[in-house]
């Protein structure tokens, strides 16, 4: 409740004294729900060109992949176990994500203009996993505005798990804090091959523990997933137009 509801609360009290306990009448153990909106799209660049990057993604895997960060910078296998490819190039994915931008930042209430996108290729194999976290805080990475994560993988699916476990958000009223634990709510979403998902960067999400009986890289759970964000003023150099 805002200060300025409060007071046109208190406005229609007549004994000021009655005001404290006619503030809420929701009790103590009441939390809110608020789902966390996911847009996600199925076949997103269709059969041949996502069968060329998935190609593209197992040559990539096996030369240029090294245990995946927390942070940009530490390796932490408690909360993250993958690999990445920094350097890998999908230029047709970020063509087709220009195309559907618009609706996307319609539907989850963000604006992406003069955004530019960062991005890896991360795979999970046999006993990976990313364990809860948000993409961006206030300390770290604070120009994230929109989040996507692109699947691909062989067919049949050579994994089980991995799926994307979105985190519902939870306000309980009478703690100050984010709730517990144990009371949380989720949704899953299959790690499904060319499809895609976008979600805010501040939600809660992990990815669930894979199991990929071959261990083999090209049997991996294979993921392009990358952040729009808003420019560095550091790096914008002598255009200040833009
Ligand atoms: O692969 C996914 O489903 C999500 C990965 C993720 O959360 C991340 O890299 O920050
Ligand atoms: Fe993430």
């Amino acid at each position: 409740m805002t200060k300025r509801d409060t007071l046109a609360r208190r406005d229609t009290v007549a004994d000021p004294s009655e005001a404290v306990d006619q503030l809420s009448p929701v009790g103590t153990g009441a939390i809110w729900r608020l789902p966390v909106t996911v847009c996600r799209i199925n076949q997103f660049l269709g059969e041949r060109t996502a069968g060329a990057l998935l190609e593209r993604a197992i040559a990539a895997a096996g030369d240029a992949s090294k245990p995946s960060m927390i942070r940009d910078r530490e390796v932490v296998p408690d909360v993250r176990r993958s690999r990445s490819c920094q350097d890998f190039a999908a230029p047709e994915l970020l063509a087709a994500i220009d195309e559907v931008l618009e609706a996307v930042e319609h539907t989850l209430g963000v604006s992406c203009r003069y955004t530019e996108p960062h991005y890896s290729l991360n795979l999970h194999n046999d006993g990976d996993f990313y364990r809860p976290h948000q993409d961006t805080s206030a300390e770290f990475a604070p120009r994230r505005l929109l989040t996507f994560v692109y699947y691909l993988h062989r067919t049949p699916r050579p994994f089980d798990g991995g799926e994307l476990r979105v985190f519902d958000a939870a306000m309980p009223l009478h703690t100050g804090t984010t709730g517990k634990w144990a009371e949380r709510t989720w949704r899953d979403w299959a790690p499904e091959h060319d499809s895609i998902v976008f979600f805010r960067p501040t939600a809660w999400h992990e990815v669930r523990p894979v199991s990929c009986p071959s261990k083999q890289r090209g049997d991996s759970r294979f993921a392009v997933n990358g952040w729009l964000c808003s420019p560095d003023p550091a790096h914008r150099g002598n255009d200040a137009s833009r």
